[in-house]
């Protein structure tokens, strides 16, 4: 591995602790080298927060001068939340930039590379690139689709079910693949569920901190930003006593009128009306009012009907499939609400991990394009 590919590995490896925590803005990490020794590095910790170029910048100092500049994202050129981190590089006399790739933002987006060079500062882009699109693929698609990344995470039994018929489904999964879940949810912008399984499983779709499985620091910081709780409920059938309500404020999506949205107001929730047809709310306008309000990913934790409705709209970038060794037998529920009739029909996955959660599996599915 060539010096610049440890330092952007480096630069990564800093940026993926933000993963927690900087929602709506991107996990970026920074590291300056000079002579071939590291002399900076940092990440971006919260928005609001200073940027990561400008955490390695302070650690590196005077020694900053002359140094290369390791970025997982284009340095910004804009006045947002915090000033222009390409100002910064060139006030303190760095050389060359390296990044991984562009900012999306269409604030950045470029303007940032060619400030560093019309300082007269050597850049490079592309080190690394597809390591650092993975990582930011929520804030990518918001930023190039005012969409945000859409991943649903789904527990099965090997022979395909999720619940007994009488609606118990709790606990497939063991423990690991349950902290596994934790972390998702933690790493998500907005957490999303639906009004059958809200009401059927008591669910409360919390970040517990003692049941994520991290150190300390992440533990603290993933309190600090905990996604946002939305519930589509399209006739609005949801009682405002269940545990998921309970469990703190929420969003709640609704096709039906909304004369009820002072209820919830008192209650200390938010009604959001979505247009929609027959009680069902339109997914796709759902996810554009999230995205307009900063949600990077989306994490899906639905009943078959929900999570079906979203892979039937073509809405799921990312499936999370968590597998429990163990039989339902015939008449547990199905995975997902998907009525095809022909073989032409079937929904192509890619596979692009298969991983032991204890005694479960996980498996990371991407959906095929037509
Ligand atoms: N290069 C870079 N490093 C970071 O650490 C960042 N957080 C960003 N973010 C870019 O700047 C926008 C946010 O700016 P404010 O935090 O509001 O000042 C964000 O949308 C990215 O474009 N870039
Ligand atoms: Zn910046």
């Amino acid at each position: 591995m060539s010096f610049d590919h440890a330092c952007m590995a480096r630069a990564l490896e800093l940026a993926r602790k933000g993963r927690y925590s900087t929602h709506p803005n991107p996990r970026v990490g920074c590291v300056i080298a000079r002579d071939g020794q590291v002399v900076g590095e940092g990440w971006h910790v919260r928005a609001g927060e200073p940027h990561a170029e400008v955490h390695a910048l302070r650690q590196a100092g005077a020694q900053a001068r002359g140094a290369t500049a390791y970025v997982t994202l284009e340095p910004c050129s804009h006045h947002g939340r915090t000033p222009p981190c390409a100002d910064a590089l060139v006030a303190a006399g760095v050389a060359r930039v390296v990044v991984a790739m562009q900012d999306p933002n269409p604030q950045v987006a470029g303007n940032g590379l060619a400030r560093l060079v019309q300082a007269g500062i050597e850049v490079s882009s592309g080190v690394l690139e597809a390591e650092a699109r993975t990582l930011n693929a929520g804030f990518i698609k918001r930023m190039e689709q005012g969409l945000p990344f859409v991943r649903v995470k789904l527990a099965m039994s090997l022979d395909g079910r999720t619940a007994m018929a009488s609606g118990e489904s709790q606990w497939i999964t063991g423990p690991a693949a349950r902290a596994a879940v934790q972390r998702l949810r933690a790493s998500a912008s907005v957490v999303l569920s639906g009004a059958d399984t809200v009401l059927a499983d008591h669910a409360r779709l919390t970040v517990r901190p003692d049941e994520l499985g991290l150190d300390a620091e992440l533990t603290a910081l993933a309190a600090t930003r905990p996604p946002l709780r939305v519930l589509i409920d399209g006739r609005l059938r949801v009682p405002l006593d269940v545990p998921f309500f309970q469990a703190g404020a929420t969003l709640v999506a609704t096709c039906a009128a909304a004369m009820a949205r002072e209820r919830y107001l008192d209650a200390g929730h938010e009604l959001l009306a979505v247009p929609g047809s027959s009680g069902h709310v339109d997914l796709h306008k759902l996810l554009a009012e999230l995205a307009g309000r900063g949600a990077n990913e989306v994490l899906v934790e639905a009943g078959p009907r929900l999570a079906g409705a979203f892979a039937r709209e073509g809405l799921v970038d990312e499936y999370q499939l968590f597998v429990a060794p163990k039989f339902l037998g015939s008449s547990a529920r199905p995975l997902l609400d998907l009525p095809l009739a022909r073989m032409a029909e079937a929904q192509a996955l890619k596979i692009v991990e298969i991983r032991a959660v204890g005694d479960d599996w996980r498996i990371i599915a991407l959906p095929q394009g037509e």
